[in-house]
């Protein structure tokens, strides 16, 4: 008889590194953006959808940290110190990633796609300019999931915060990703020698993207006073 074959779920690609595995598992889901029904669409509120959205963000990454292996062994004095500094490499990560399949667009929310002259008419040229070209730098680079996740870690890891109460403990924390993004490219990835370096070069525009894109938040929270969350001023406060 003729065996009937089960129908195989898709199989889960079984990466042994221990590290990078923690981080895929710890994916948070992707976010929704909530626009308020009653407001009729305009610019402003396409900005307040956005500041609504970047809040929830912030506090799920302010989760997701934690589960970075090693993040946890920091004094809480440093874990906050990383993630006042790097929260915002981390999340134009997210929205880099979010972003690769399409050519144009950034793509916020599965359910809040701009493109340029939505973002022009928005105001966020300053923020579309630097995101669209780091989200060409990844897409030539053929980014793994893998490889995103843990360039993540590494923005947090690496962010150069001012206050640091133990820098060797922060220093051991970058080397526990960067032996992981290192094995894993060994061990996981088709031979390609410079690939851990690529990744690691592609640090510095995400760092300028950072600040432009807290230059972009700071024009629009003085010229069109958009309401902005306590918290995110909060974030946005060490870096003005
Ligand atoms: C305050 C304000 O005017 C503002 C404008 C745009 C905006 O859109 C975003 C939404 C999510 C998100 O993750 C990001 C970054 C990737 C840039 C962090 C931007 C957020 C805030």
């Amino acid at each position: 008889s003729v065996f009937i074959q089960p129908p195989y779920t898709h199989p889960v690609k079984s990466i042994r590194n221990k590290v990078i595995s923690q981080l895929l598992a710890s994916e948070p889901a992707p976010l929704r953006a909530s626009p308020d029904p009653v407001t009729p669409d305009s610019d402003l509120k396409t900005l307040m959808t956005l500041c609504d959205l970047l809040n929830r963000e912030l506090l799920v990454m302010i989760n997701w940290a934690k589960h970075i292996p090693g993040f946890s062994t920091l004094s809480l004095t440093d874990q906050m110190a990383l993630l006042h500094s790097g929260w915002m490499e981390a999340l134009l990560l997210c929205v880099v990633w979010r972003s690769l399949a399409s050519s144009q667009e950034l793509q916020f929310a599965e359910n809040l796609h701009l493109n340029e002259p939505q973002c022009k008419n928005a105001g966020l040229l300053e923020l579309y300019t630097p995101l669209r070209l780091l989200i060409d730098k990844y897409q030539q680079l053929n980014i793994s999931h893998e490889e995103a996740v843990t360039l993540r870690a590494m923005a947090l890891a690496n962010s150069d915060a001012e206050h640091v109460e133990s820098g060797d403990s922060v220093l051991r924390f970058q080397d526990g990703l960067h032996e992981a993004l290192q094995d894993y490219e060994v061990n996981e990835r088709v031979a390609e020698p410079h690939r851990a370096g690529r990744l690691l070069m592609t640090l510095p525009l995400l760092r300028q993207s950072a600040h432009r894109a807290v230059q972009c938040f700071r024009r629009l929270h003085v010229q069109h006073h958009v309401p902005m969350h306590k918290l995110f001023l909060e974030m946005l406060d060490t870096k003005i």
